[in-house]
């Protein structure tokens, strides 16, 4: 039977393998979302039964009829699938990821050797790979250990939208294209310029390659087979979610977002940390990436463009951001080199988003942070008297 994962379910199943069967009210999209949370709270909360992964669910009944008696969020638990008659829908099986299960030893690791000069092409590859950041020593070492290297063609297909996914990729070298079908047509949505990674999505939520990536000049990558992607990464993400889950919730911008694309966002996140004084993002660099401050203080600077000849263009602050703030996303927004530059204040720690993901799960967030833009004019207005050219 040919099925369909409804949009913001898939995120939050990970570790689950979902089948959706027949059409579904579309607020029982929503319920799942709300199920499937309480299943995950309780496996983390210890509860055994209930949260099993690979235990198979399925609704049954007429439509999903919302009650409204004014607490439905409150302990609803397996028995509200019969008061609420609900139909169909869903069936959770196989390929499941406990995150607290203890490692299964009596799957083979993936080793590929490598050479000393291949690991320091590797390690110097992975060094800034968001989805590594939030793995332990041990992982990561296993991570690299199972990675291995491939060379690529210009016009070469590292992946074909539609298709299953079996590596993940990070980029030693090489620039390649993003092409997403819409409508038919392929459209060309942003590039990978010589760092990065990609093909995580279908391996983490196992949906078909949302894109297809070409090589566009002769390159060199690192897989990640699936089976060792999953084992650690996805399991690690799903600690990720308990720990960002709650953070993620408060952050002002992202209040607009549904608890499904927030889940996408933490998925994707790394985490970065600075020590005092450290500087974190550069005046005039060009921009990959987008950061929230989780803890500390950051301090945003910028010297005068129009006094940069002048020996007296000393760094001015401009602004702080505190916990929950956000920085780093007008570059993002504008195609422009970094404005301003950002220093830590005392230890500071901040969730990192890469321009990909941004482009994928904020693009509905850019018209409150455009708005922005107008308030940072008039600061720089305040301060030196012009706006020096912001917006593009
Ligand atoms: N806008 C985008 N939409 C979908 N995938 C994207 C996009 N930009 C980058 N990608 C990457 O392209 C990859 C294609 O394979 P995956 O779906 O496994 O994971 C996808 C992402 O890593």
């Amino acid at each position: 039977m040919s099925i369909e994962i409804p949009a913001g379910l898939t995120e939050l199943l990970q570790g689950y393998t979902v089948e959706v069967l027949r059409q579904r009210p579309p607020d029982l999209v929503d319920f799942a979302v709300r199920y499937f949370t309480r299943l995950r709270d309780a496996a983390a909360g210890g509860a055994a039964a209930k949260a099993a992964p690979g235990r198979g669910v399925v609704f049954d009944g007429e439509p999903m009829q919302t009650e409204s008696n004014g607490d439905e969020d409150e302990e609803d638990d397996d028995s509200d699938f019969e008061r609420k008659n609900t139909r169909v829908l869903l069936l959770v099986c196989a390929e499941t990821i406990n995150p607290d299960e203890e490692e299964d030893d009596s799957e083979p690791r993936v080793v590929h050797p490598k050479t000393d000069e291949q690991r320091c092409r590797l390690q110097e590859a992975c060094k800034d790979i968001l989805l590594f950041k939030t793995l332990d020593q041990e992982q990561f070492s296993e991570v690299l250990d199972a990675m291995f290297e491939l060379r690529v063609q210009p016009d070469e297909h590292v992946i074909d939208q539609g298709d299953d996914g079996d590596n993940f990729y990070v980029i030693e070298r090489g620039v390649y294209d993003i092409v997403v079908q819409r409508d038919s047509v392929g459209c060309c949505v942003g590039h990978y310029d010589n760092k990065g990674s990609f093909g995580e999505l279908a391996l983490m939520y196992n949906t078909p390659r949302a894109a297809t990536i070409i090589a566009k000049q002769e390159g060199a990558l690192w897989g990640l087979d699936r089976a060792t992607f999953r084992r650690l990464i996805v399991k690690n993400n799903a600690k990720k979610r308990r720990m960002y889950e709650t953070f993620i919730e408060s952050v002002p911008l992202l209040k607009t977002l549904e608890l499904s694309e927030r889940m996408k966002i933490v998925d994707v996140l790394g985490v970065k940390s600075f020590q005092d004084g450290e500087r974190i993002i550069m005046q005039g660099d060009q921009a990959d990436c987008f950061y929230i401050v989780e803890s500390g203080e950051v301090k945003i600077m910028m010297k005068s463009k129009t006094k940069s000849d002048l020996q007296d263009n000393v760094e001015v602050e401009i602004t702080r951001c505190p916990r929950g703030q956000y920085f780093g996303e007008l570059a993002l927004v504008t195609n422009k080199p970094r404005a301003a530059s950002a220093y830590a204040i005392g230890y500071v720690k901040c969730l990192v988003i890469d321009i990909q993901a941004f482009e994928r799960l904020l693009g509905s967030c850019k018209e409150i942070m455009k708005r922005n833009i107008a308030h940072y004019e008039e600061q720089l207005v305040a301060l030196f008297g012009s706006s020096m050219d912001l917006r593009d």
